[in-house]
């Protein structure tokens, strides 16, 4: 089943599952996720794609641009995969499918990972071609990288640190802050929106002496669509996560375990991100040994790997075409 051209949301239950990273120790692991294409017998032609932090498994929904034949997740050769994030509010175990609530214990991107490979080995991936994200899926990615090398071909890393930064916790500090006043998840959103975008992404779209407030609407707008879709515990927990995002602990530190992890990875950073800036992907590079650092240009800030998918997809199919990756395009003739 696992092995045809398979497009809906599918469900995996693991009964006392191992203890995933930090201890976590769940009766019943439930993991919801989507795959496209076909996995080949070796096993060995999947990519798993990483959401972001109020992402899902719909990798239709949101990286159309990056998702389909001849784009830089090719279903007609590969085998894509992508799960609703573990802690998260889709049909993977988080608070509100688990039904815990505020309970539900802490997550790490590292345990992410570990749910992540307990559904690589139920569907019989044995190596991944491309393991990609941006954001909180750009953690997982480059965790991906770090803690199994040996299962990885290549990554790309999206507009997301080696280790939380103080910058990024401020915003999630005043999230947090903000969760204590008021349950809905409005207040919150509009930070992060505000952590998300770049004055050249919104000036030249909102009149600041509209007294309509364009600005203030868009931001209402964001915060009222978060609430109706999102749920308050899941969102604590994947922040949570955000914070506590460190490749080092356990290897020496963070830039030892980057000087250890041979993985081809692809680092992008985007001009005008105000959260993750590419300051963040460069020093990244800097430290792997087989790192390629490339620049999404664009005006919209963090956000811009959701907007700019044209450019992300001739990013990354580059990359796996210069590389000479397991991976062959009609668009990869003439990429030296
Ligand atoms: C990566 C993952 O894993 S998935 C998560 C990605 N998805 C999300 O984050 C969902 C939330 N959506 C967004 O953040 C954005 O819409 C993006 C990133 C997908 C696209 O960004 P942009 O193209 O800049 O769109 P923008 O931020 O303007 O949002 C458009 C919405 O704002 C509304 N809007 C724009 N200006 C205003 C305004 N002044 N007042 C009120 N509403 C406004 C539009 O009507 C539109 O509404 P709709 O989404 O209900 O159709
Ligand atoms: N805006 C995206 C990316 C945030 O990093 C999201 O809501 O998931």
């Amino acid at each position: 089943m696992n092995r045809g051209d398979v497009h809906e949301r599918q469900v995996v239950k693991f009964e006392r599952p191992p203890p995933l990273d930090g201890g976590l120790e769940l009766k019943r692991l439930q993991i919801g996720y989507r795959t496209w294409g076909r996995l080949n017998r070796a096993g060995n032609n999947a990519v798993l794609v990483c959401p972001a932090l109020t992402g899902s498994a719909d990798v239709d929904e949101w990286w159309s641009g990056l998702l389909g034949p001849g784009k830089a997740l090719d279903p007609e050769r590969e085998f894509i995969v992508c799960a609703d994030v573990l802690g998260g509010c889709g049909l993977t175990s988080g608070p509100p499918l688990d039904g815990s609530g505020e309970a539900f214990p802490s997550v790490t991107v590292r345990a992410m990972v570990d749910a992540q490979r307990l559904l690589l080995d139920h569907l019989g991936v044995n190596t991944l071609r491309l393991v990609i994200g941006g954001s909180l899926g750009g953690m997982q990615a480059l965790e991906w990288a770090v803690s199994h090398p040996e299962r990885v071909d290549a990554a790309a890393v999206i507009a997301a640190p080696a280790r939380q930064t103080a910058w990024a916790r401020a915003f999630n500090h005043v999230q947090r802050r903000a969760l204590e006043l008021d349950d809905s998840l409005d207040l919150a959103r509009m930070v992060a929106m505000i952590s998300y975008r770049h004055w050249d992404n919104l000036n030249p779209r909102f009149d600041a002496s509209d007294p309509e407030d364009p600005t203030g609407g868009w931001l209402d707008h964001h915060g009222r669509a978060l609430t109706e879709r999102f749920d308050r515990n899941a969102y604590l927990r994947l922040a949570e996560a955000m914070d506590n995002h460190d490749i080092g602990p356990g290897r020496g530190d963070t830039v030892s375990a980057l000087r250890a992890t041979e993985v081809p990875t692809l680092l992008v950073g985007i001009t005008t991100d105000l959260l993750y800036p590419p300051a963040e992907l460069e020093t990244i590079a800097a430290e792997m040994p087989d790192a390629e650092l490339a620049t999404l240009d664009a005006p919209h800030g963090h956000d811009a790997f959701l907007i700019k998918q044209d450019a992300l997809n001739r990013l990354v199919t580059d990359f796996r075409c210069r590389r000479k990756l397991p991976y062959r395009l009609s668009c990869c003739q003439g990429v030296r």
